[in-house]
């Protein structure tokens, strides 16, 4: 038991110390964030099971506070409303929940963030298409598959495992990244 949790923590501080090739690519985003959000737009977060919870979470840190003190930023998590998500699911089909909200909300100049450790999940991608379509920008968090993430999005990170659980705890450092960097461009203080 002990040797699988020695393995399990080797594995996550190796695919954490290969985040750093994705310096620049973080910084890059973080940048386009800041600059959706300083246009007025909205950052909107799509996931499912515990990349939908990475949303609610890294949404929390945009509306309420991550470490410093400024207004709050715009972001949204559609994986919340379950009145929402269980009359588009029942009414249009599963793979609609996310997409139905895009086309609801989503304007020219907001910033879609999917999450998916597969990059395949199809309610993810058919939100990515409809963005697409109402001229959103549209960002993906994604494992070594990549999956169709990839090709569905103007600027995917891509987490050099293929271990769900793995990919998932790279994703929340690099949120908490996305988070510290666009806050620092609105702060007013340092608590
Ligand atoms: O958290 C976990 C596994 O660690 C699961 O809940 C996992 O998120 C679910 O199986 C998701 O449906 C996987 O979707 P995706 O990451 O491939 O888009
Ligand atoms: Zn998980």
């Amino acid at each position: 038991m002990q040797r699988h949790i020695r393995a399990t923590l080797a594995t996550h501080i190796e695919i954490i110390r290969q985040l750093e090739a994705l310096t620049a690519d973080i910084e890059r985003l973080a940048l386009r964030i800041a600059a959706t959000l300083s246009s007025g737009g909205r950052v909107f977060w799509i996931g499912n099971g515990g990349s939908a919870a990475d949303c609610q979470h890294l949404a929390a840190e945009m509306v309420g506070r991550f470490q410093r003190e400024r207004d709050g930023l715009s972001a949204i998590a559609l994986t919340t409303d379950t009145s929402i998500l269980t009359s588009v699911a029942n009414d249009f089909g599963f793979e609609a929940i996310f997409a139905r909200q895009i086309e609801a909300l989503g304007r020219p100049g907001d910033l879609l963030m999917g999450l998916s450790t597969s990059g395949n999940s199809p309610n993810v991608l058919a939100a990515m298409q409809r963005a697409a379509d109402l001229g959103l920008y549209r960002a993906g968090l994604t494992g070594a598959r990549g999956g169709r993430l990839v090709e569905h999005t103007d600027h995917c990170l891509i987490v050099p495992s293929t271990n769900t659980a793995r990919i998932q705890e790279a994703h929340i450092l690099i949120g908490h990244l996305l988070c510290d960097l666009v806050e620092t461009r609105f702060a007013t203080a340092t608590p």
